[in-house]
């Protein structure tokens, strides 16, 4: 606490020692931390559509190669279905046929190898009576049981089963197809292997890594494998099937990816440097528009362009006046009228809050030197800036500001809004400050109360001697019970406190008498006055008596009919 009030004292002195010259340049640290900012934008504007489209580049050269590979796999399972439709129309025909039926003959086996020969895909048709083979356009007359003719074949129209070797010992391997008549006739196809073998053995080895056709249970691949095992994949593929048990699986190869790559890398890249370019441009435009308004509003602050108005608070019972507070205008002669709601959060943004508080104080001061005298014993309120308890030289400029106003029966009261308390997390070190306020004869009022920070907790712990309550709830007087009932909370809660309540943007007579009722101190707003320039600020000091009651009473010097209160708000 001790070295506190050290550290402030010194910092008195130092300060009282300085030259305003001598203040630490406004913006330093701030301009840097926004070009450091900017250049971080600037890369970001680059890099993100570079990331974005290599790796969405990444994401479509996946659905291109599924597309591919899909696409592939439906084309060699139309053929597979086309080859199987084939066979088994032949199988069904003859199975039908009344040749088959009859026993085996000469004839009924020129008809049989006829029919094998007229099919596209079919090397020799087996007629199947009681669970034998009997008659084949290859073997003639025979009798030999299905499962030794076919291993695993099971007698069932539809049944597919790859053979490794033709039981009349024709080398090759074939693929058996049954259609039966009934449980125990039909006729078993074999048809050619190679066909089969021919689809999955694409040309273009280098897009795909393999192909597999499944046939029941068993696999043909592309190779000339024929195998009961299901194949194992190391790169990206699809798989596609149809109602009769066909399903080709198509692998990608490690270049597919690549080809499509290769081809869009060019395309996507310019289209993301180029976006990203425009990207950067309206960072930098954004920036250099910003630097211009920085520039416009140093100058402003040091042509003391950034003028102080006044606004009057009045006592709610009498109308006499509390004190004023002070509010920035700004006119720009290039861009007109800027609100303070604009060029404040700016200026707390770039560093500028300092010098602007600064200029408006050495404002006021000339003001209440030159031009306005207020009568003893009333206020001069003045927003300070959040930062304003971390800088030395700003407390050393408003306790000399505080001086200045005590020596013309005046007295300080510095605003500060609720989210700084939120904000300025080390209670202890606020408290102590506030106490040396209070010593130095400096009120402090909480601004805005009521708007989204409110905590009953920092009201306990900080010692404030106004609270303004926020003009969303006067607004709401005689339209929202809601706005009605949190607002005689807050006055209720201030007088338990012992904080004097000023209600802000008091614009109608039916507000003014609310908050009388509800024993309200003190009332700011337009129905008294709006801010003014220190040259009409005369008219709304009052100099007699109070009105009680009706705010409009004509003998009082106040309230002031808002029409006429001045120039801006
Ligand atoms: N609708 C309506 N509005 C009324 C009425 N009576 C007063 N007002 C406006 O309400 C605002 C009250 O100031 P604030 O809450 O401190 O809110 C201020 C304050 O937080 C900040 N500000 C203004 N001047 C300064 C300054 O010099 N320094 C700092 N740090 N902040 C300032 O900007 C905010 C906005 O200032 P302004 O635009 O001047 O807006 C002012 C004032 O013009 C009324 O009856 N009806």
């Amino acid at each position: 606490m001790a070295s506190m009030l050290d550290m402030f004292q010194r910092t008195v002195l130092r300060a009282e020692m300085e030259d305003e010259a001598t203040m630490p340049r406004p913006g330093g640290g701030a301009q840097r931390g926004f070009a450091a900012k900017r250049k971080v934008l600037i890369i970001l504007a680059l890099a993100v559509p570079l990331l974005v489209a290599n790796y969405g580049m990444y994401g479509w050269s996946s659905l291109a190669v599924r597309k591919e590979l899909t696409s592939t796999a439906q084309s060699v399972e139309a053929q597979a279905a086309l080859a199987l439709k084939a066979a088994a129309i032949t199988t069904g025909e003859v199975a039908d046929a009344r040749y088959s039926q009859r026993g085996c003959f000469l004839g009924s086996v020129q008809l049989l190898q006829l029919k094998a020969l007229s099919s596209p895909y079919v090397r020799s048709l087996n007629v199947v009576r009681n669970g034998k083979v009997t008659c084949s356009s290859v073997g003639g007359a025979v009798d030999v049981p299905a499962e030794l003719f076919a291993p695993g074949l099971a007698l069932r129209t539809g049944s597919i089963r790859l053979l490794q070797s033709h039981w009349f010992g024709l080398e090759a391997p074939g693929i058996a197809y049954v259609h039966m008549r009934n449980a125990q006739d039909g006729v078993i196809s074999i048809m050619h292997e190679r066909y089969f073998r021919d689809m999955v053995d694409l040309p273009s080895k280098d897009r795909y890594r393999s192909v597999v056709l499944r046939l029941g249970d068993q696999y043909v691949y592309g190779d000339g494998g024929m195998t009961d095992t299901p194949p194992v994949f190391i790169n990206q593929f699809v798989s596609v099937r149809d109602s009769n048990g066909v399903q080709v699986f198509v692998e990608a190869s490690h270049k597919l990816r690549m080809m499509y790559l290769t081809d869009s890398v060019v395309t996507w890249n310019l289209i993301a440097v180029a976006i990203g370019l425009l990207m950067a441009l309206a960072v930098n435009f954004y920036y250099v528009r910003g630097r211009s308004f920085e520039r416009m509003m140093r100058t402003a602050i040091a042509n003391h362009d950034i003028v102080p108005f006044y606004q009057p608070v009045y006592h709610a019972e009498g109308a006499l006046l509390e004190g004023v507070e002070i509010l920035a205008r700004w006119h720009n002669p290039g861009e007109g009228y800027i609100a303070p709601d604009v060029f404040i959060p700016y200026a707390e943004r770039m560093g500028l809050i300092d010098s602007l508080t600064l200029s408006l104080i050495k404002q006021v001061q000339h003001d209440l030197e030159n031009i306005i005298h207020l009568p003893v014993g009333r206020t001069v309120a003045l927003n300070v800036p959040p930062t304003m308890f971390d800088k030395p030289e700003m407390i050393g400029a408003l306790e000399r500001f505080s001086g200045f106003l005590q020596q013309n029966g005046l007295r300080l009261v510095l605003e500060v809004t609720e989210r700084q308390f939120v904000e300025q997390a080390e209670t202890e070190r606020i408290s102590t400050f506030f106490e040396w306020l209070h010593r130095q004869g400096i009120l402090i009022s909480l601004d805005d109360f009521g708007t989204g920070y409110s905590s009953m907790g920092y009201l306990n712990r900080f010692n404030f001697d106004y609270l303004k309550i926020d003009g969303v709830f006067v607004n709401g007087i005689g339209s929202s019970t809601t706005a009605e009932g949190v607002l005689d909370t807050i006055i209720q809660m201030a007088q338990k406190l012992g904080m004097k309540t000023i209600a802000e943007k008091v614009e109608t007579k039916e507000q003014v008498l609310y908050l009388v009722g509800r024993q309200v101190d003190c009332i700011q707003g337009y129905y008294y006055a709006k801010p003014v320039p220190v040259t009409e600020l005369n008219q709304y000091i009052p100099i007699a008596a109070p009105i009680h009651g009706d705010a409009t009473d004509a003998e009082s010097p106040v309230p002031v009919p808002a029409g006429n209160a001045g120039s801006a708000a």
